[in-house]
């Protein structure tokens, strides 16, 4: 049966880490990106990512950082992938996926021309709202001509739709922050458990 990947993103404490974990994640999100409200510090993320141990994986987050800055970030917080969003060349990307598989974020408006590249290798695109970790959620229905097979989804996600993406899109992954927290950076357990588990049900539906 087709098992589609959850990461959990916007995580910032072992104890929501070890409750993503227990929910059967896949993966959480370590936030790096600045200005972010749930930015963590490479201290914070090495203390998660050792506490989850060699199952999980953890995803440092970045937005329009220097490679050097990344790859120092990436490294000190012991992640085992990350997401890229924001303006990044081609060289840029097969840089950093030379260390860490990679998912490269996409808008909506960048699906069109995304459609002629060829990805370098270990680079997984993942089509998220403009606005990263703000709930908005996209057109699913709409944009499933120009999505292509593999890719992941984020933007406004939660337990009471993420059936429906996924019947729309069929993506690869799924990720989620806004509809699964109390407040920034504080997850709401039985929001989490709710998406995780309405993410296995479309799974089941769909196989
Ligand atoms: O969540 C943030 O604060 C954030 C800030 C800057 C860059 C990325 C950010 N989040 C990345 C994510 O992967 C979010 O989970 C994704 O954008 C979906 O968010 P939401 O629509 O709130 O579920």
């Amino acid at each position: 049966m087709l098992r589609t990947r959850v990461k959990i993103c916007g995580t910032t404490t072992v104890g929501d880490a070890l409750l993503a974990a227990e929910a059967g994640a896949d993966a959480v999100g370590l936030i790096f990106a600045p200005g972010s409200k749930r930015l963590i510090s490479a201290v914070q993320a090495r203390e998660i990512s050792l506490a989850l141990g060699p199952a999980v994986g953890r995803v440092g987050v970045f937005l329009g950082q220097e490679i050097d800055e990344v790859l120092r970030l990436a490294e000190a917080a012991r992640v085992s992938a990350v997401q890229l969003h924001g303006p990044l060349s081609s060289l840029e990307l097969s840089q950093v996926a030379g260390y860490y598989p990679v998912l490269r974020v996409l808008r909506p408006q960048d699906l069109a021309q995304a459609a002629h590249l060829a990805w370098p290798p270990h680079v997984t695109p993942m089509l998220d709202a403009p606005q990263p970790g703000s709930g908005q959620s996209l057109d699913w229905a709409g944009l499933a001509p120009q999505v292509p097979a593999g890719i992941w989804l984020a933007g406004g996600l939660g337990p009471l739709n993420v059936g429906q993406a996924m019947r729309a899109l069929r993506p690869a992954g799924v990720d989620a922050v806004s509809a699964l927290e109390l407040r920034p950076g504080i997850k709401d357990p039985d929001a989490l458990r709710a998406f995780v588990a309405a993410v296995r049900r479309a799974d089941a539906e769909l196989a």
